[in-house]
Protein backbone atom coordinates (compact mmCIF):
# COMPACT_ATOMS: atom_id res chain seq x y z
CA UNK A 1 0.00 0.00 0.00
CA UNK A 2 2.91 2.25 0.28
CA UNK A 3 3.46 2.57 -3.01
CA UNK A 4 0.15 3.91 -4.01
CA UNK A 5 0.59 6.97 -4.33
CA UNK A 6 -3.25 8.43 -3.80
CA UNK A 7 -3.03 6.86 -0.57
CA UNK A 8 -0.16 8.05 0.65
CA UNK A 9 -1.72 11.49 -0.14
CA UNK A 10 -5.01 10.34 1.58
CA UNK A 11 -3.24 9.74 5.07
CA UNK A 12 -1.88 13.08 4.57
CA UNK A 13 1.41 13.01 3.35
CA UNK A 14 3.17 15.66 1.09
CA UNK A 15 4.27 14.17 -1.92
CA UNK A 16 7.43 16.31 -4.21
CA UNK A 17 4.96 15.11 -7.42
CA UNK A 18 1.38 14.54 -6.49
CA UNK A 19 -0.34 11.88 -7.90
CA UNK A 20 -2.67 12.55 -10.95
CA UNK A 21 -5.74 11.19 -12.12
CA UNK A 22 -8.88 12.55 -14.38
CA UNK A 23 -12.73 12.77 -13.34
CA UNK A 24 -14.50 10.43 -16.16
CA UNK A 25 -10.65 9.24 -17.30
CA UNK A 26 -12.59 6.39 -19.21
CA UNK A 27 -14.93 7.78 -21.89
CA UNK A 28 -15.60 8.89 -25.31
CA UNK A 29 -12.14 10.94 -26.03
CA UNK A 30 -10.77 7.65 -26.05
CA UNK A 31 -10.65 6.07 -29.58
CA UNK A 32 -10.14 2.25 -27.81
CA UNK A 33 -13.05 3.15 -25.98
CA UNK A 34 -15.62 4.20 -28.41
CA UNK A 35 -14.33 0.60 -29.71
CA UNK A 36 -16.04 -1.41 -26.74
CA UNK A 37 -18.90 0.71 -26.38
CA UNK A 38 -19.82 0.14 -29.60
CA UNK A 39 -20.05 -3.69 -29.25
CA UNK A 40 -20.73 -3.32 -25.95
CA UNK A 41 -24.76 -3.02 -26.55
CA UNK A 42 -26.01 0.02 -23.91
CA UNK A 43 -24.07 1.76 -21.87
CA UNK A 44 -25.81 0.21 -19.00
CA UNK A 45 -25.24 -3.04 -20.93
CA UNK A 46 -21.51 -1.91 -20.41
CA UNK A 47 -21.57 -0.53 -16.93
CA UNK A 48 -22.94 -4.42 -16.16
CA UNK A 49 -20.40 -6.30 -17.90
CA UNK A 50 -17.45 -7.14 -15.97
CA UNK A 51 -15.11 -8.13 -18.77
CA UNK A 52 -15.68 -4.61 -20.73
CA UNK A 53 -16.16 -2.68 -17.91
CA UNK A 54 -12.30 -3.66 -16.49
CA UNK A 55 -11.34 -3.00 -20.01
CA UNK A 56 -12.52 0.47 -20.15
CA UNK A 57 -11.06 0.89 -16.84
CA UNK A 58 -7.77 0.12 -17.54
CA UNK A 59 -7.51 1.73 -20.84
CA UNK A 60 -6.35 5.20 -19.61
CA UNK A 61 -3.81 3.48 -17.12
CA UNK A 62 -2.42 1.57 -19.91
CA UNK A 63 -2.11 4.74 -22.30
CA UNK A 64 -1.13 7.19 -20.07
CA UNK A 65 -0.05 5.46 -16.83
CA UNK A 66 -2.12 7.41 -14.52
CA UNK A 67 -1.98 6.97 -10.61
CA UNK A 68 -5.38 6.11 -10.05
CA UNK A 69 -7.92 3.92 -11.52
CA UNK A 70 -11.36 4.58 -11.38
CA UNK A 71 -14.30 1.98 -11.67
CA UNK A 72 -16.20 2.28 -14.73
CA UNK A 73 -20.05 2.67 -13.87
CA UNK A 74 -21.99 5.24 -13.45
CA UNK A 75 -23.69 6.81 -10.78
CA UNK A 76 -27.38 6.38 -11.64
CA UNK A 77 -26.68 2.46 -11.17
CA UNK A 78 -28.61 2.56 -7.88
CA UNK A 79 -32.10 4.40 -9.34
CA UNK A 80 -31.73 1.65 -11.76
CA UNK A 81 -31.57 -0.83 -8.95
CA UNK A 82 -34.61 1.04 -8.25
CA UNK A 83 -36.29 -0.06 -11.08
CA UNK A 84 -36.74 3.69 -12.48
CA UNK A 85 -36.29 2.59 -15.89
CA UNK A 86 -32.54 4.10 -16.62
CA UNK A 87 -31.43 4.69 -20.00
CA UNK A 88 -28.81 6.77 -22.01
CA UNK A 89 -29.99 7.97 -25.05
CA UNK A 90 -27.37 9.32 -27.63
CA UNK A 91 -27.42 12.94 -27.73
CA UNK A 92 -29.90 13.39 -24.79
CA UNK A 93 -27.88 12.17 -21.61
CA UNK A 94 -29.64 9.89 -19.43
CA UNK A 95 -33.80 9.32 -19.18
CA UNK A 96 -35.30 8.24 -16.23
CA UNK A 97 -39.21 7.22 -15.08
CA UNK A 98 -39.93 10.84 -13.37
CA UNK A 99 -40.62 10.66 -9.66
CA UNK A 100 -43.00 12.21 -7.07
CA UNK A 101 -43.84 12.76 -3.55
CA UNK A 102 -46.33 9.29 -4.05
CA UNK A 103 -43.66 7.51 -5.82
CA UNK A 104 -40.93 7.65 -2.65
CA UNK A 105 -42.85 5.49 -0.59
CA UNK A 106 -42.69 2.67 -3.48
CA UNK A 107 -39.18 2.45 -3.44
CA UNK A 108 -38.06 -1.16 -2.99
CA UNK A 109 -34.20 -1.88 -2.75
CA UNK A 110 -34.28 -4.94 -1.40
CA UNK A 111 -32.71 -6.10 -4.68
CA UNK A 112 -29.79 -4.04 -4.65
CA UNK A 113 -27.23 -6.25 -4.13
CA UNK A 114 -27.64 -8.92 -6.69
CA UNK A 115 -28.31 -5.81 -9.16
CA UNK A 116 -24.71 -4.45 -8.32
CA UNK A 117 -23.33 -7.56 -8.09
CA UNK A 118 -21.59 -6.99 -11.67
CA UNK A 119 -20.45 -4.00 -10.71
CA UNK A 120 -18.86 -5.45 -8.01
CA UNK A 121 -17.33 -8.23 -9.24
CA UNK A 122 -15.26 -5.36 -11.74
CA UNK A 123 -14.04 -4.04 -8.89
CA UNK A 124 -12.71 -7.07 -7.39
CA UNK A 125 -11.30 -8.46 -11.53
CA UNK A 126 -9.18 -4.85 -11.43
CA UNK A 127 -7.63 -4.88 -8.40
CA UNK A 128 -6.32 -8.52 -9.55
CA UNK A 129 -5.32 -6.71 -12.58
CA UNK A 130 -3.94 -3.74 -11.79
CA UNK A 131 -0.50 -2.78 -11.37
CA UNK A 132 0.32 -2.82 -7.80
CA UNK A 133 1.09 0.75 -7.71
CA UNK A 134 -2.47 2.04 -9.23
CA UNK A 135 -4.83 3.33 -6.70
CA UNK A 136 -7.94 1.81 -7.31
CA UNK A 137 -10.99 4.39 -6.85
CA UNK A 138 -14.55 2.89 -6.71
CA UNK A 139 -17.47 5.83 -5.97
CA UNK A 140 -21.15 6.70 -5.64
CA UNK A 141 -23.31 9.17 -6.64
CA UNK A 142 -24.10 11.80 -3.35
CA UNK A 143 -27.60 11.79 -2.29
CA UNK A 144 -28.57 14.89 -3.98
CA UNK A 145 -27.05 14.78 -6.93
CA UNK A 146 -28.64 11.36 -7.39
CA UNK A 147 -32.00 12.65 -6.50
CA UNK A 148 -32.10 15.77 -8.59
CA UNK A 149 -32.34 13.18 -11.89
CA UNK A 150 -34.50 10.51 -10.52
CA UNK A 151 -36.69 13.46 -9.65
CA UNK A 152 -37.21 15.50 -13.02
CA UNK A 153 -36.11 12.17 -15.44
CA UNK A 154 -33.50 14.01 -16.73
CA UNK A 155 -30.74 16.35 -16.54
CA UNK A 156 -31.79 20.00 -16.06
CA UNK A 157 -29.62 23.57 -16.35
CA UNK A 158 -30.80 24.32 -12.91
CA UNK A 159 -32.27 20.91 -10.61
CA UNK A 160 -35.69 23.51 -10.96
CA UNK A 161 -37.79 20.00 -10.07
CA UNK A 162 -35.64 18.65 -7.37
CA UNK A 163 -35.71 22.48 -5.56
CA UNK A 164 -39.09 22.41 -5.80
CA UNK A 165 -39.75 18.74 -4.69
CA UNK A 166 -37.62 19.78 -1.81
CA UNK A 167 -39.85 22.47 -0.49
CA UNK A 168 -43.14 21.54 -1.72
CA UNK A 169 -42.43 17.65 -0.27
CA UNK A 170 -39.84 18.25 2.53
CA UNK A 171 -40.63 14.76 4.35
CA UNK A 172 -40.35 13.36 0.58
CA UNK A 173 -37.09 14.62 0.09
CA UNK A 174 -36.03 13.70 3.26
CA UNK A 175 -37.40 10.17 3.20
CA UNK A 176 -35.71 9.83 -0.15
CA UNK A 177 -32.24 11.13 0.72
CA UNK A 178 -32.52 8.63 3.32
CA UNK A 179 -33.02 5.60 1.12
CA UNK A 180 -30.49 6.96 -1.07
CA UNK A 181 -27.96 7.49 1.47
CA UNK A 182 -28.38 4.12 2.77
CA UNK A 183 -28.44 2.29 -0.43
CA UNK A 184 -25.35 4.11 -1.71
CA UNK A 185 -23.27 3.45 1.76
CA UNK A 186 -23.86 -0.16 1.32
CA UNK A 187 -22.55 -0.14 -2.32
CA UNK A 188 -19.18 1.74 -1.35
CA UNK A 189 -19.01 -0.79 1.12
CA UNK A 190 -19.40 -3.81 -0.95
CA UNK A 191 -16.76 -1.35 -3.18
CA UNK A 192 -14.26 -1.36 -0.61
CA UNK A 193 -14.16 -5.11 0.22
CA UNK A 194 -13.86 -6.10 -3.04
CA UNK A 195 -10.89 -4.13 -3.70
CA UNK A 196 -11.38 -0.82 -3.75
CA UNK A 197 -8.67 1.56 -1.97
CA UNK A 198 -10.86 4.51 -1.56
CA UNK A 199 -14.14 5.71 -2.53
CA UNK A 200 -15.18 9.34 -3.98
CA UNK A 201 -19.02 10.37 -3.73
CA UNK A 202 -19.87 12.62 -6.48
CA UNK A 203 -22.49 15.66 -5.43
CA UNK A 204 -22.20 17.74 -9.08
CA UNK A 205 -24.91 19.51 -8.08
CA UNK A 206 -24.23 20.37 -4.85
CA UNK A 207 -23.42 24.15 -5.63
CA UNK A 208 -27.27 25.25 -6.83
CA UNK A 209 -28.53 25.19 -3.16
CA UNK A 210 -29.13 27.68 -0.53
CA UNK A 211 -27.64 27.57 2.55
CA UNK A 212 -30.08 25.79 5.02
CA UNK A 213 -31.12 23.02 1.58
CA UNK A 214 -27.12 22.56 1.32
CA UNK A 215 -27.42 21.82 4.71
CA UNK A 216 -30.53 19.61 4.34
CA UNK A 217 -29.95 17.70 1.12
CA UNK A 218 -26.33 17.53 0.75
CA UNK A 219 -24.31 17.92 4.49
CA UNK A 220 -26.83 15.42 6.23
CA UNK A 221 -27.57 12.47 4.00
CA UNK A 222 -23.93 12.41 3.03
CA UNK A 223 -23.15 12.32 7.15
CA UNK A 224 -25.42 9.70 7.08
CA UNK A 225 -23.58 8.03 3.92
CA UNK A 226 -20.64 8.27 5.71
CA UNK A 227 -21.53 7.21 9.18
CA UNK A 228 -23.51 3.84 8.20
CA UNK A 229 -20.04 3.26 5.64
CA UNK A 230 -17.71 3.77 8.85
CA UNK A 231 -19.66 1.75 11.21
CA UNK A 232 -18.49 -0.92 8.75
CA UNK A 233 -15.51 -0.07 7.30
CA UNK A 234 -13.77 2.18 10.10
CA UNK A 235 -10.98 4.09 8.16
CA UNK A 236 -12.34 4.26 4.82
CA UNK A 237 -11.13 6.59 2.85
CA UNK A 238 -13.38 8.68 1.26
CA UNK A 239 -13.17 12.03 -1.18
CA UNK A 240 -16.26 14.40 -1.55
CA UNK A 241 -16.61 16.32 -4.40
CA UNK A 242 -19.29 18.78 -3.94
CA UNK A 243 -19.11 20.96 -7.31
CA UNK A 244 -19.64 24.48 -6.82
CA UNK A 245 -19.96 24.57 -3.16
CA UNK A 246 -16.52 26.55 -2.81
CA UNK A 247 -17.49 28.77 0.67
CA UNK A 248 -19.30 25.93 2.17
CA UNK A 249 -16.89 23.52 1.61
CA UNK A 250 -14.91 23.67 5.69
CA UNK A 251 -18.32 23.02 6.59
CA UNK A 252 -19.36 20.54 3.94
CA UNK A 253 -15.51 19.29 5.62
CA UNK A 254 -16.66 19.00 9.31
CA UNK A 255 -20.82 17.90 9.01
CA UNK A 256 -19.69 14.94 6.64
CA UNK A 257 -16.59 13.61 7.72
CA UNK A 258 -14.96 13.42 4.29
CA UNK A 259 -11.36 12.21 4.40
CA UNK A 260 -10.39 14.66 1.31
CA UNK A 261 -11.84 17.59 -0.88
CA UNK A 262 -12.39 17.58 -4.13
CA UNK A 263 -12.09 21.29 -5.87
CA UNK A 264 -14.10 22.35 -8.74
CA UNK A 265 -11.88 25.43 -10.20
CA UNK A 266 -14.32 28.19 -9.32
CA UNK A 267 -12.45 28.17 -6.17
CA UNK A 268 -9.98 30.80 -4.48
CA UNK A 269 -6.86 29.55 -4.52
CA UNK A 270 -6.79 31.16 -0.73
CA UNK A 271 -9.43 29.14 0.15
CA UNK A 272 -8.36 26.10 -1.42
CA UNK A 273 -5.40 26.19 1.03
CA UNK A 274 -6.69 27.36 3.78
CA UNK A 275 -8.84 24.08 3.42
CA UNK A 276 -5.61 22.10 2.45
CA UNK A 277 -4.95 23.07 6.46
CA UNK A 278 -6.85 20.65 7.23
CA UNK A 279 -7.53 17.68 4.88
CA UNK A 280 -6.11 16.53 1.87
CA UNK A 281 -7.42 18.36 -1.70
CA UNK A 282 -8.36 16.94 -5.24
CA UNK A 283 -8.54 19.23 -8.44
CA UNK A 284 -8.78 21.54 -10.02
CA UNK A 285 -7.64 22.20 -13.35
CA UNK A 286 -10.60 23.98 -15.65
CA UNK A 287 -11.29 20.90 -17.85
CA UNK A 288 -11.99 23.94 -20.61
CA UNK A 289 -7.83 24.75 -20.24
CA UNK A 290 -7.15 20.82 -21.19
CA UNK A 291 -9.31 21.31 -24.40
CA UNK A 292 -7.38 24.79 -25.26
CA UNK A 293 -3.95 22.80 -24.99
CA UNK A 294 -0.65 25.34 -24.83
CA UNK A 295 -0.16 28.37 -22.86
CA UNK A 296 -3.70 28.42 -21.14
CA UNK A 297 -3.14 24.60 -19.71
CA UNK A 298 0.63 25.28 -18.55
CA UNK A 299 -0.45 27.87 -16.67
CA UNK A 300 -3.15 26.64 -15.43
CA UNK A 301 -1.07 23.83 -13.91
CA UNK A 302 1.63 25.45 -12.65
CA UNK A 303 -0.80 27.86 -10.80
CA UNK A 304 -1.88 25.03 -8.94
CA UNK A 305 1.23 23.25 -8.55
CA UNK A 306 2.77 26.36 -6.95
CA UNK A 307 -0.11 27.12 -4.95
CA UNK A 308 -1.17 23.74 -3.51
CA UNK A 309 1.72 21.76 -4.31
CA UNK A 310 3.52 22.07 -1.10
CA UNK A 311 0.74 20.16 1.06
CA UNK A 312 -1.63 17.30 0.22
CA UNK A 313 -2.59 17.39 -3.21
CA UNK A 314 -3.73 14.46 -5.33
CA UNK A 315 -3.90 16.87 -9.10
CA UNK A 316 -7.23 16.34 -11.39
CA UNK A 317 -9.57 18.37 -13.18
CA UNK A 318 -12.26 20.14 -11.72
CA UNK A 319 -14.85 18.31 -13.34
CA UNK A 320 -14.56 15.45 -15.65
CA UNK A 321 -12.83 15.15 -19.01
CA UNK A 322 -15.15 15.94 -21.75
CA UNK A 323 -15.44 13.64 -25.45
CA UNK A 324 -13.49 16.57 -27.34
CA UNK A 325 -10.54 16.61 -25.32
CA UNK A 326 -7.41 16.43 -27.22
CA UNK A 327 -5.56 13.20 -26.23
CA UNK A 328 -1.66 15.02 -27.11
CA UNK A 329 -3.49 17.57 -24.63
CA UNK A 330 -3.72 14.97 -21.83
CA UNK A 331 -0.16 13.86 -22.36
CA UNK A 332 1.15 17.26 -21.89
CA UNK A 333 -0.61 17.57 -18.76
CA UNK A 334 1.15 14.49 -17.32
CA UNK A 335 4.23 15.13 -18.34
CA UNK A 336 3.26 18.83 -17.26
CA UNK A 337 2.77 17.60 -13.47
CA UNK A 338 5.14 14.95 -13.03
CA UNK A 339 8.43 16.87 -14.77
CA UNK A 340 8.58 20.06 -13.15
C1 LIG B 1 -23.84 13.47 -13.01
C2 LIG B 1 -23.04 12.21 -13.25
C3 LIG B 1 -23.42 11.12 -14.09
N1 LIG B 1 -22.42 10.18 -14.00
C4 LIG B 1 -21.42 10.62 -13.17
C5 LIG B 1 -21.81 11.88 -12.66
C6 LIG B 1 -21.05 12.67 -11.63
C7 LIG B 1 -19.89 13.36 -12.16
C8 LIG B 1 -20.17 14.42 -13.20
O1 LIG B 1 -20.89 15.37 -12.85
O2 LIG B 1 -19.65 14.30 -14.30
C9 LIG B 1 -20.20 9.92 -12.79
C10 LIG B 1 -19.53 9.01 -13.74
N2 LIG B 1 -19.91 8.64 -14.99
C11 LIG B 1 -18.99 7.78 -15.52
C12 LIG B 1 -18.02 7.54 -14.53
C13 LIG B 1 -16.92 6.51 -14.75
C14 LIG B 1 -15.67 6.66 -14.14
C15 LIG B 1 -14.76 7.74 -14.69
O3 LIG B 1 -14.09 7.50 -15.72
O4 LIG B 1 -14.67 8.80 -14.04
C16 LIG B 1 -18.32 8.34 -13.44
C17 LIG B 1 -17.57 8.52 -12.14
C18 LIG B 1 -19.01 7.16 -16.86
C19 LIG B 1 -19.87 7.73 -17.89
N3 LIG B 1 -21.18 8.12 -17.74
C20 LIG B 1 -21.70 8.50 -18.95
C21 LIG B 1 -20.69 8.35 -19.95
C22 LIG B 1 -20.87 8.62 -21.44
C23 LIG B 1 -21.81 7.59 -22.01
C24 LIG B 1 -21.37 6.97 -23.30
O5 LIG B 1 -20.28 6.38 -23.39
O6 LIG B 1 -22.17 7.03 -24.24
C25 LIG B 1 -19.55 7.85 -19.30
C26 LIG B 1 -18.24 7.46 -19.91
C27 LIG B 1 -23.11 8.93 -19.17
C28 LIG B 1 -23.67 9.90 -18.20
N4 LIG B 1 -23.84 9.70 -16.86
C29 LIG B 1 -24.37 10.83 -16.29
C30 LIG B 1 -24.58 11.78 -17.31
C31 LIG B 1 -25.13 13.17 -17.10
C32 LIG B 1 -24.18 11.18 -18.51
C33 LIG B 1 -24.35 11.70 -19.91
C34 LIG B 1 -23.26 12.60 -20.29
C35 LIG B 1 -22.93 12.46 -21.75
O7 LIG B 1 -23.67 11.84 -22.53
O8 LIG B 1 -21.88 13.02 -22.07
C36 LIG B 1 -24.67 10.97 -14.87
Amino acid sequence: MQNRKMLRVLSGETLPTPPIWLMRQAGRYLPEYRAVREKAGSFLDLCYNPELASEVTLQPIRRFGFDAAILFSDILVIPDALNRNVRFVAGEGPLLDPLDADGVDHLDPTNTKAHLAPVIETVSRLRGTLPDETTLIGFCGAPWTVATYMIAGHGTPDQGPARMFGYQNPQAMEQLLNVLADMSADYLVWQLQAGADCVQIFDSWAGILDEQSFERFVIKPTRRLIDRVRTVVPDAKIIGFAKGASSRLENYRKGTGVTALGLDWSISMEAAKNLQQSSPVQGNLDPMRLIAGGRALEEGVDRILEELGQGPLIFNLGHGITPNAPIDHVENLIKRVRNR
